[in-house]
């Protein structure tokens, strides 16, 4: 089963446009939960343009369902993810003005220094997962820091895709038959749309999770968040 993790950073986005409480991001990360998604992902930025800290605290009491935390482990969001003690923490490596996440680590080059923050995590019972791009070196490295889960980096899939090539989903299916026989988890996201999600999860095996935002929240300005939500959950069946 591939669980629906719905990434609320354009709520935020849309709230902080205007200052005060509208869209109120705890109502409707709860209403998106009661339409049936299986988890909220956000991603606090250093300069909290759209997630706040107090955003992630204040979802800690509401989520239900995985609560999934994403972004770069410096100091102050480590801190953050350790008082909050989400289901899971997803590292990331964002430049500090990235306008969005643009990579995936370089597992061989940090790897001490994932293995140190991924230790303090789980030590702490928060399961972990990196960001890599579907790079067989990039998993194997990923393998050897410890990690539970990785996050393939799906940006390259969804661009081939839209373009008509089908074949950019290949590197994806190698990436998670090597990271499953290497005992991680396997999660995806970044640019999964209703277009191709349903492609996606019938190509990759293993696939636990996906989370999904932007293609998301856009969809749903025509369609509706109720009917976005069970979409995607009918495409990921
Ligand atoms: C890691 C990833 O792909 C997403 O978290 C994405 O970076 C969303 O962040 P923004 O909403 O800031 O673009
Ligand atoms: N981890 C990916 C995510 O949370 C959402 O990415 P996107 O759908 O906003 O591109």
């Amino acid at each position: 089963m591939t669980k629906l993790s719905v990434n609320v950073n354009k709520i935020a986005t849309l709230r902080n446009s205007r200052g005060g409480n509208v869209p109120n991001l705890i109502n409707v990360a709860k209403d998106i939960e009661e339409f049936g998604a299986e988890g909220i992902t956000i991603h606090p930025r250093p300069d909290e343009r759209h997630i706040t800290y107090q955003d992630a605290r204040d979802l800690k009491n509401i989520v239900t369902t995985e609560f999934n935390i994403e972004g770069n482990p410096i100091q102050k969001f480590m801190d953050l993810v350790l008082e909050v003690k989400p289901t899971q923490v997803t590292l990331v490596p964002d430049a500090e003005d990235a306008i969005t996440s643009n990579a995936g680590w370089d597992t061989i080059k940090h790897r001490d220094f994932l293995k140190e923050v991924i230790a303090t995590f789980k030590d702490n019972g928060i399961r972990t997962s990196i960001f890599v791009d579907a790079d067989i070196k990039m998993v194997e490295g990923a393998a050897l820091t410890g990690t539970d889960r990785i996050e393939l980096y799906t940006e390259s899939f969804a661009l081939g895709y839209s373009k008509g090539d089908k074949n950019s989903v290949n590197p994806f299916i190698e990436a998670a038959k090597i990271g499953h026989s290497l005992g991680l988890g396997i999660n995806a996201g970044h640019d999964l749309s209703l277009d191709n999600i349903k492609f996606f999860k019938q190509n990759i095996p293993h696939l636990l999770e996906v989370s999904i935002g932007h293609a998301l929240i856009c969809e749903s300005l025509y369609l509706g968040l109720e009917n976005v939500v069970n979409m995607y959950l009918n495409r990921l069946k």
